[in-house]
């Protein structure tokens, strides 16, 4: 079996090279920029008052100033500065030029159209052309558009993006005993849940879920549906990877030709994960127990959706201190689901009692995944342990 860490590089050197397409900006929020973009102005394009006052020269300051007009945002004044001169002027408008500042209203004192400035301290108030950004500045943020970046996009006056296509993600569960979500159960059969979760999960991760109908355990219902899923751009099984008789997935991957990365990880839940590539899509066999898969989703799927979009996996490692005694762990690194309690200098974190991989109530409730490398020795409360925040 190979480690985890391994696992997690060979997943990542099955992702193809980042598809790009051009979108309108109102649709680009969330998904990544593919390529550095290049703003198409200045801003300030042109020297900008950052009050509402008059624009004055330092020289003159002491002196009564006579007024000559007016600039407004988007209305220029057509003159230039003379001496002993001020311009009554607004927020965002072009200063005109050669004057040096724009005093506030607040301390002038104005009578007809003379003004006497009471306190001219406070800088400037003009706002340089190109302080904000410059024509031809490349931004190029590796994270899901935000929406001060929509902003700044729309500001650089680029209406279309380049952006990471979403990877399209199919989703196949199978399983003689599942049924969809809705339907009432019969006899030994329970609801598939895992194709939701999962797809959740490619979705929070910015893929595009594209769930199949449930494959039957047979080696022609999961032939088929695989050669269906491979339309996508990444194919994820659910169920049927462990050693069982009806557990076919890796025999009927092999069949229609998958180049395996591997099967079988030391890591608990999720040993029997599988991966390699379909002719070129990637491929991931997740484990059928739900918080089996579930683990796997994040550990394993969602960072290669990122990677496949330009990001980074996404994956971060915190620490925090154990709030129970635990015994020594196995031969497989351990991911326990956990209470986290905020209080002191760290995190005190709490795994539950069951540690169930069919427990999907208490995967529902966990707040981290407490991580306990392979033959970790016996840890007491209060040491410092390592976890997955799993919520913000
Ligand atoms: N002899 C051995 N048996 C098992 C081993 C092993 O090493 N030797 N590994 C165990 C481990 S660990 C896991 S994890 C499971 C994984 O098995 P499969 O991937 O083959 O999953 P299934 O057998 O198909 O299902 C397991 C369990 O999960 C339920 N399930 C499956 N799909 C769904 C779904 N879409 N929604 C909800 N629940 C699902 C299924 O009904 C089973 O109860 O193997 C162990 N066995
Ligand atoms: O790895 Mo299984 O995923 O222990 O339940």
């Amino acid at each position: 079996m190979i480690t985890v860490e391994q696992a997690l590089s060979h997943v990542l050197a099955l992702a193809p090279p980042v598809r790009s397409e051009m979108i309108p900006l109102d649709q680009a929020f969330g998904r990544v920029l593919a390529e550095p973009v290049l703003s198409r102005i200045t801003q300030p394009p042109f020297e900008a008052s950052a009050m509402d006052g008059y624009a004055i020269r330092d020289a003159d300051i002491g002196s009564p100033l006579a007024v000559i007009g007016e600039a407004a945002a988007g209305r220029a004044f057509p003159g230039k500065a003379a001496p002993m001169t001020a311009v009554r002027i607004f927020t965002g408008a072009p200063v005109p030029a050669g004057y040096d500042r724009v005093v506030m209203q607040e301390n002038v004192s104005r009578t007809g159209d003379t003004i006497i400035i009471a306190n001219s301290d406070g800088g400037s108030n003009i706002r340089p052309a190109g302080d904000d950004f410059r024509q031809g500045q490349p931004f190029h943020p590796v994270r899901p558009l935000s929406a001060p970046d929509i902003g700044l996009l729309a500001a650089m006056n680029l209406p279309v993006v380049p952006v990471a296509a979403r990877p399209r993600v199919a989703i196949l569960a199978g399983g003689d005993e599942l049924v969809p979500a809705g339907t009432v159960p019969g006899p030994g059969q329970i609801i598939s849940s895992n194709d939701l979760a999962i797809a959740a999960l490619v979705q929070e991760a910015g893929g595009d879920p594209w769930r199949l109908p449930i494959a039957r355990d047979t080696l022609g219902s999961l032939r088929a549906s695989l050669e269906a899923a491979c339309e996508a751009d990444l194919v994820v099984t659910i169920g049927g990877a462990s050693v069982g008789d009806h557990d076919l997935v890796g025999q009927v991957a092999d069949d229609v030709g998958m180049d395996l990365s591997f099967h079988k990880i030391a890591m608990r839940p999720g040993k029997p994960l599988l991966a390699g590539k379909l002719g070129h899509i990637p491929m991931l066999g997740l484990p059928g127990n739900p918080v089996s898969a579930i683990v796997c989703g994040i550990l394993f799927v969602q960072p290669l959706i990122r990677i496949m979009q330009g990001l980074e996996t996404g994956l971060r490692v915190e620490r925090a201190r154990l709030g129970a005694d635990l015994a020594a762990e196995g031969n497989r690194q351990h991911y326990l689901r956990a209470r986290l309690e905020r209080r002191g200098d760290l995190p005190v974190i709490v795994p539950f009692a069951s540690q169930d991989s069919a427990r999907l109530s208490l995967m529902a409730e966990a707040d981290a995944l407490l991580v306990r490398p392979a033959h970790d020795p016996a840890r007491k409360a209060g040491e410092q342990v390592n976890f997955i925040p799993l919520r913000g």
